[in-house]
């Protein structure tokens, strides 16, 4: 990696304007790209928007150690949440039956695709020729499949089971009724091995790591909605000189802009944001709160910082602190194969290219 960084450091700033169209931006380009981002690492700018997750959990979490309201209020383990009773729930953010917890979460991944949708047709397309137009909305459809893939095998389906309830029975958990019915010896209970099955027949899904999927569906659809809302209105208003950089097929380090056949801030005066923009920023922000509530009232410090064999030792009442937000982990390997893999890769870029280009 030191010598592709090298190649990079030799590259002067007409390395950079690959396209005709670039020499528009060369000035703004040259300076971006002399801060030379790692093509593995997140921008500058990216860094702020992908370190408001971990901000949000850690400050959710102080918040409800502090809180003498929250520590007050009864906890279970076992659902996850403190007392649902409305006149006890230490607020009405606390009540898994909140209306934007029912309409907006549990319909998260819906909402995301909505705002993606509509941002992409609403993305102003300036002097760009329809053709490359249409072959941007079609790599954006790819990457969609590929961020949605992610999010179905992680939380709905995974060959069987989604990896939220792999997971969790292979950090020790079961469905508590389950196990009282296999002993009784009825062989149907042996199929419940989701979480969904196991409640839905009144058990008790205990004993394992639950990976959070609220934080990691917030975490990934807010972070899809940036990077496909925000590289394109970045690029297109001009705003700021910030600049992926990427490795050519011949090992060069380059501006992604190299690729592109559209100069930065084609649409420079014109507002970053248009409906589409701001409904995608609507969604990001929906979703930042709730995820924020999520890290205030439900899981709690022990269940969002445990790790295999946790589980054992928080029945004996040991503490254990182990950083390890699992949601926002797994939220982050699909981001990064998908927003960041490329950059590296050209052979995978050429499929699923970068927002914007
Ligand atoms: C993926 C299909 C998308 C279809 C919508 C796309 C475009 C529609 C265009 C116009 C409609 C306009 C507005 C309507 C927008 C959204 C409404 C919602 C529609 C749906 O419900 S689609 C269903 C999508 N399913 C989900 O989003 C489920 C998300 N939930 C989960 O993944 C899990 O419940 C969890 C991870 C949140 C946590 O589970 P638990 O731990 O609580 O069990
Ligand atoms: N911000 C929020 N608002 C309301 N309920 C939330 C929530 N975050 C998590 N929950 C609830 O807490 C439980 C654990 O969620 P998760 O593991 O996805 O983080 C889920 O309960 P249910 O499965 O009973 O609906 C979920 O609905």
């Amino acid at each position: 990696m030191a010598s592709v960084q090298r190649r990079a450091a030799s590259k002067t700033a007409s390395d950079l304007s690959g396209s005709p169209n670039n020499m528009a931006a060369s000035t703004s380009q040259a300076q971006a790209v002399s801060r030379r981002n790692p093509p593995y690492l997140p921008t500058p700018l990216e860094r702020i928007a992908l370190g408001i997750f971990p901000v949000i959990l850690v400050f959710g979490t102080i918040f409800s150690i502090v809180s003498p309201d929250i520590r007050a209020s009864p906890y279970d383990h076992v659902s996850q949440s403190h007392h649902q009773d409305p006149s006890i729930a230490p607020s009405y953010f606390a009540r898994k039956n909140n209306v934007f917890n029912v309409i907006f979460v549990k319909r998260g991944w819906g909402w995301v695709t909505f705002a993606f949708v509509f941002s992409l047709l609403m993305q102003p397309t300036g002097k760009t020729p329809p053709a490359v137009v249409l072959a941007r909305r079609i790599r954006a459809g790819v990457r969609w499949v590929a961020v949605t893939g992610w999010w179905f095998f992680v939380t709905q389906w995974f060959f069987g089971p989604p990896i939220i309830d792999r997971s969790f029975r292979w950090t020790g958990g079961k469905c508590e009724l389950a196990q009282r019915e296999v002993a009784m010896g009825d062989g149907t209970v042996k199929e419940m091995l989701t979480a969904v099955a196991c409640k839905a027949a009144g058990g008790k899904w205990k004993g394992g790591h639950d990976i959070s999927g609220h934080v990691f569906l917030l975490v990934l659809g807010t972070a899809f909605l940036m990077q496909e809302v925000g590289w394109p209105a970045l690029r297109f208003s001009g705003w700021h000189a910030e600049e992926r950089c990427v490795v050519m097929s011949d090992g060069a380090v380059k501006s992604a802009s190299a690729e592109s056949e559209t100069a930065v801030g084609e649409g420079s005066g014109e507002s970053a944001f248009n409906i589409g923009g701001k409904t995608a920023i609507g969604i990001i922000s929906l979703s930042l709160w709730m995820l924020l509530m999520t890290a205030i009232y439900f899981h709690t410090w022990f269940e969002k910082v445990s790790y295999k064999g946790a589980s054992r030792l928080m029945q004996q009442r040991k503490l254990i602190v182990v950083l390890q937000f699992t949601g926002l982990v797994t939220a982050t390997i699909g981001v990064y194969t998908i927003y960041y893999v490329p950059r590296f890769v050209p052979v995978l870029r050429g499929v699923v290219g970068l927002p914007g280009i």
